[in-house]
């Protein structure tokens, strides 16, 4: 377009060669040495015309150039985020172990969020000024060659100014996330333990903490500014130079006649503008390759080794009515946190009937809520074979290993949602069932006496009811699940000892036909059980009913039992 109206504003002035002569030669029929005027055509309307069309040309190219940057970047942002999360909420236990929630929430607020917000535009603004500095460049040297020598040097020296440059932006960058880990692990520590932290009276110090981890996070972005700072001065004088030099060269062309005033006018306001592109440029590709360290980080977590849900090569797809008895058999089962980690179940075997009700305990790290996690797949077993009703459970799809027992973990989860949600998420159980289940669960009169009953909103982790009560809500869910497996890890530890009492009669009741293995504290808990498992240090040590356990004066049952009394 600048072109057209360079040649435009020429074809009036004289800068084209055809309308100079025209000049010249109805210059002298004026002065009477022709006898008839040259015949001037009017270009304008074939000038307005082209101008018209390169205009639209240029909206549309530039709308479609936008939307195609916008829409991508949008796309490719969307798809990193959903392979992201896909791949996190499949990652196994150890993957939790091992990172800090701080950082995993960092890569899905403040990485993601450099995806969103600030790639697309910097990438968009990239392009966009890389063009403008080819195609200014281009059109310079078109007009006046000379100027291409002029560049040579000052495009060495942008060279090395990004290179520092880029250099420093991304290490900053890299800093400012690693920086911004700790604010978030802060935020998400000081609201879990609120009640904690204002029962000590540590208001004053946790908010001391955050605000120095805020400062931390924020000294990088005050580098960057100065980094910015830096080489904007730098740009800005070699931008002066190439006014200069672009100047100087078409100055020279047109004073030696070479080109028309209006094309020099045309590189002299190109050179102005490549002024700006050129710092544009370099920062806008510093910020790219900065934010590049966003999708590197979101990219790693995409690849974090999953568990495999679905059916593989090899597996054992088991009848619908799997397991149908419920028993349980451990064939010298050894388990470890991680193939770097000592094993926390050592040659463990056991049988355990269709209908038993067993109850395991041992010391404090015994490994009895490690036993329990084998059995839904959730550790490490490199050792042995667990199977239920004869099936070898490592064959076995998680997702429907998973869905076909049910545990009832130290730590109750409740979901925001009512409490009909709560307990029957798949909607599989009619409203009598659920009051059945809340009924052995010994929660009846406490959800009769709430204003809506079934449809009361359970909180955001289930807050607006007691620890113990929450445990009662994944007991009577367990009942809704009419799983032929119930494994309980100490889901009565928060209920007190008259309603535990209660609760595991109601159980020897309602889960008469069904297997149900109990890890318990209390040794009262499991004491009316079928049978017992003593662990120890990850060993099996004793197995028998609890009469017969007792009856060993030197036993670690008899001595847990004398302890407890
Ligand atoms: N997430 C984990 N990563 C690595 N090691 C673990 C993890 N959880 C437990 N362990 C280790 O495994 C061993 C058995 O722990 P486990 O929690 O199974 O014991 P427990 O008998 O259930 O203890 P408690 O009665 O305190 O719940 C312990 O040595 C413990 O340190």
């Amino acid at each position: 377009m600048d072109f057209w109206l360079a040649d435009w504003s020429a074809s009036h002035v004289g800068g084209n060669i055809d309308a100079w002569n025209l000049t010249e030669a109805n210059a002298n029929y004026t002065q009477g040495n022709l006898s008839q005027p040259m015949d001037v055509p009017d270009t304008t309307g074939y000038y307005i015309t082209g101008y018209t069309g390169l205009s639209v040309g240029a909206i549309v190219l530039t709308a479609a150039a936008v939307a195609a940057a916008i829409l991508t970047s949008l796309r490719g942002a969307r798809v990193m985020h959903d392979r992201m999360v896909h791949n996190i909420v499949r990652a196994p236990l150890r993957f939790f172990d091992t990172t800090p929630t701080g950082r995993i929430l960092n890569r899905m607020a403040g990485d993601q969020g450099s995806l969103d917000n600030n790639l697309p535009g910097n990438m968009e603004l990239f392009l966009r000024s890389g063009l403008k500095i080819v195609s200014a460049i281009v059109a310079v040297a078109v007009i006046t060659p000379y100027f291409l020598i002029g560049m040579i040097p000052i495009i060495v020296f942008y060279y090395f100014m990004q290179k520092i440059y880029r250099a420093t932006a991304r290490e900053l960058k890299r800093i400012n996330l690693m920086k911004e880990s700790p604010v978030y692990s802060q935020l998400s520590q000081s609201f879990g333990g609120l009640s904690t932290i204002r029962a000590y009276r540590a208001e004053e110090r946790f908010t001391k903490q955050m605000m120095e981890r805020l400062n931390d996070s924020f000294v990088p972005l005050l580098y960057s500014m100065g980094a910015e700072g830096w080489m904007g001065v730098r740009l800005v004088c070699a931008g002066a130079v190439i006014i200069f030099v672009a100047g100087l060269s078409s100055v020279v062309a047109g004073l030696h006649g070479l080109v028309s005033p209006a094309w020099v006018g045309l590189a002299i306001s190109y050179a102005i503008r490549m002024q700006v592109q050129m710092f544009s440029v370099v920062s806008a590709f510093a910020k790219v390759e900065a934010n590049m360290t966003s999708v590197e980080r979101v990219e790693n977590y995409s690849r974090v080794p999953g568990e495999i849900y679905e059916r593989i090569s090899g597996n054992t797809i088991p009848p619908e009515e799997w397991p149908a008895s419920g028993t349980v058999q451990l064939e010298s089962v050894s388990a470890r946190y991680d193939q770097t980690l000592d094993p926390v179940l050592t040659m463990v075997t056991a049988n355990i009937r269709a209908g038993e009700k067993v109850g395991i305990c041992g010391r404090t790290g015994s490994g009895k809520s490690s036993l329990t996690l084998t059995l839904f797949r959730m550790i490490d077993m490199f050792e042995g074979v667990i199977s239920i009703d004869g099936v070898d459970i490592s064959r076995v799809p998680l997702t429907l290993l998973r869905s076909r027992l049910s545990i009832i973990p130290q730590d109750p989860v409740l979901f925001s949602g009512t409490i009909r949600f709560n307990l029957d998420p798949e909607e599989d159980s009619d409203d009598d069932e659920l009051w059945r289940a809340l009924e052995i669960a010994q929660l009846k009169d406490v959800v009769t006496d709430l204003p809506s009953k079934l449809d009361e909103m359970v909180t955001e982790g289930g807050e607006n009811f007691s620890v113990g009560q929450r445990q009662l809500f994944c007991l009577a869910r367990a009942f809704v699940r009419k799983s032929r497996i119930l494994i309980m890890d100490e889901a009565t530890a928060s209920v007190d000892m008259e309603t535990d009492a209660i609760l595991q009669d109601v159980i020897k009741v309602a889960f008469g036909d069904r297997t149900v293995i109990t890890v318990a504290h209390r040794i009262a808990t499991i004491l009316n059980s079928d049978r017992i498992l003593v662990l120890d240090q990850g060993k099996l040590v004793e197995n028998d009913s609890p009469d017969n356990l007792l009856k060993k004066p030197d036993g670690l049952f008899t001595a847990m039992v004398k302890a407890n009394k």
